[in-house]
C-alpha cells in the first residue's frame, strides 16, 4: 500500500467587496479576497495538500496566474483537477483536513455548506472531510484582518 501525506497553504489579502468564497461557498462579508481566479484560499490551501501528496507541484504551476483563462476562474476547476490526477495515478483520497485563519467571517455556521461542497467537488464522502476555522488572537496580518490564511492536508491511498 502506497500511503500519501501533503499540505497546503495559502494567504490571500481583502479588498472592497461584499462577500468571499470560502471552501465553495458564497459568505456574505464586509470585504471580499483579491486574487486572480475567485480567490477561494481555503480550496487553493486543499488542492495544493493533493498536489503535494502526489509530488505535482503546486496550483501555479498547472494553473499559472499569468494567464488570462483563470482570471474570476471558480477554484472548483483547480480542485477537480487534482482530483483527477490522484486518480488517474490510482490514488484514492482518503481525508482532507482545512483550518481557515481569520477573525472574521466566521466559518462555524458555514462549516458544513462547505463540507457538502467540498464532497460534491471531489467526490468524497462528508465523514472524510474536515474543515475548521481559528482566529490568530488579533495578531498578525491575519488579526488585523487583512487578509484570509487556510492551511490543509489531505492523505492519498494506493491499494
Ligand atoms: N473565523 C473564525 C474563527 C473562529 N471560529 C470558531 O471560534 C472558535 C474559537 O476561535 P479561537 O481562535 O478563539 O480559538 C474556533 O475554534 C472556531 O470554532 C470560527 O467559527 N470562525
Ligand atoms: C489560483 C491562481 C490561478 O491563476 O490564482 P489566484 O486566485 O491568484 O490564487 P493564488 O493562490 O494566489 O495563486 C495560484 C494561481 O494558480
Amino acid at each position: 500500500m502506497d500511503i500519501r501525506l501533503g499540505n497546503g497553504f495559502d494567504v490571500h489579502a481583502f479588498e472592497e467587496g461584499d462577500h468571499v468564497v470560502l471552501c465553495g461557498v458564497k459568505v456574505p462579508h464586509d470585504k471580499a479576497l483579491k486574487g486572480h481566479s475567485d480567490a477561494d484560499v481555503g480550496m487553493h490551501a486543499i488542492t495544493d495538500a493533493i498536489y503535494g501528496a502526489l509530488a505535482e507541484g503546486d496550483i501555479g504551476r498547472h494553473f499559472p496566474p499569468s494567464d488570462p483563462q483563470w482570471k474570476g476562474a471558480a477554484s472548483e476547476i483547480f480542485l477537480k483537477h487534482a482530483v483527477l490526477l490522484a486518480r488517474e495515478k490510482g490514488f484514492e483520497i482518503s481525508n482532507i483536513d482545512c483550518t481557515l485563519i481569520c477573525e472574521r467571517p466566521k466559518v462555524g455556521p458555514h462549516a458544513t455548506a462547505m463540507m457538502d461542497a467540498l464532497a460534491q467537488i471531489t467526490g468524497m464522502a462528508m465523514d472524510r472531510i474536515s474543515v475548521k476555522a481559528t482566529t490568530s488572537e488579533r495578531l498578525g496580518f491575519t488579526g488585523r484582518e487583512e487578509g484570509i490564511a487556510a492551511i490543509a492536508t489531505a492523505t492519498l491511498v494506493k491499494p
